[in-house]
């Protein structure tokens, strides 16, 4: 299916005085796909996101949501956006269902304010002050706001910072209702299991570009799996083989290490082949593998590694840029 994105940047800048947070940046985001933006503190994904939701206009580049330049043709897609900040200015001395009502009241066509915080599991906090809510229970109601609009387009800026595991799920079960529904999604958060959860693609930011775009599964899948164990001889006493007394085993990264407690660790691209020759090496020499843990890369483990490389490349792109 070819549409157009609803969400499409090229080239956006962003400055605070000579600094430049926002380094040209491209990005696409079809309908009812949800993509999070990754990257350490400071990377940019606010000021970025900012740009996006129409908050500040871009100093370089084109930036259009649903064909619009969202800061200087904001009017004509306000009412299609749903926008979740890092912090909402909520008066503290209105309760849940007043906050609620008061923005309802400004929005063109809301959902009842009843089904909306039973959405984010606020329904018996209704009569609340807001300033009594626990910083999870605001922020299900930055939430429940952000959605009330139905919105086209929703951003959700660090959405379940704060919350515990269970409300972290039920917001990941909403957003995953919304996308079903075809809701467009630009997530930002700094749970790469919440990544992992949601995103239909991802995109890392560093200093200010992107410096990697894909499925979770094809980011991972450029990393290195983990294989540890013990070695253990017949006796069942630990011993301790020398990267020489190893197999030959092609996948692997960097030299394996044995830690302290006589486990071994090592790195392979070649997760399938490289176990099965260690079982048979070990089967031939009657040792077993002992606590045998083998497993692909997380996307944590991807993202440091990233993380890593892409601060030394920053260096060498800034002289060329
Ligand atoms: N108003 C501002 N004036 C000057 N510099 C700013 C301003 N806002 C942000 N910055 C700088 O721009 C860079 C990017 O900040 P930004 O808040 O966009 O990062 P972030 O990726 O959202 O970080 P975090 O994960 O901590 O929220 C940082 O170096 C920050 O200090």
């Amino acid at each position: 299916m070819t549409s157009n994105p609803i969400i499409s940047v090229r080239g956006a800048r962003r400055r605070y005085g000579t600094f430049e947070a926002v380094r040209g940046v491209d990005l696409d985001v079809r309908r009812g796909e949800l993509v999070a933006l990754l990257g350490t503190n400071g990377a940019g994904k606010t000021s970025f996101v900012e740009l996006v939701e129409g908050l500040a206009p871009a100093d370089g580049g084109e930036v259009r949501v649903l064909g619009r330049d969202p800061y200087h043709q904001r009017r004509e897609i306000v009412g299609s956006l749903g926008i979740m900040l890092q912090s909402a200015g909520f008066s503290g001395d209105l309760t849940v269902v007043e906050t609620a009502r008061t923005w309802a009241g400004t929005l063109t066509r809301p959902r009842p304010v009843d089904d909306v915080l039973a959405a984010v599991g606020l329904a018996h906090r209704a009569d609340v002050r807001v300033a009594s809510l626990s910083g999870g229970e605001k922020r299900r109601l930055d939430l429940a706001l952000a959605t009330m609009g139905d919105p086209e387009v929703l951003f959700l800026d660090e959405p379940t910072t704060g919350l515990d595991p269970e409300s972290r799920r039920a917001t990941w079960r909403l957003v995953q209702g919304m996308l079903a529904a075809g809701t467009t999604v630009l997530l930002t958060t700094h749970y790469l299991e919440e990544a992992e959860e949601l995103a239909d693609r991802i995109a890392i930011l560093q200093a200010g570009r992107i410096v990697r775009t894909g499925a979770v599964a094809d980011i991972v899948a450029a990393e290195p799996a983990r294989v540890e164990f013990v070695v253990r001889n017949a006796d069942g006493r630990a011993v301790t083989p020398s990267a020489a007394d190893l197999p030959s085993l092609e996948g692997v990264v960097d030299v394996p290490e044995v830690d302290r407690t006589g486990r071994l660790h090592l790195r392979t691209t070649r997760l399938q082949d490289d176990l099965f020759t260690l079982l048979q090496w070990a089967d031939a020499r009657q040792l077993r593998l002992d606590d045998l843990d083998a497993r692909s890369a997380s996307l944590e483990q991807a993202f440091l590694a990233m993380d890593d490389s892409s601060s030394t490349r920053d260096d060498a792109s800034e002289v060329a840029a």
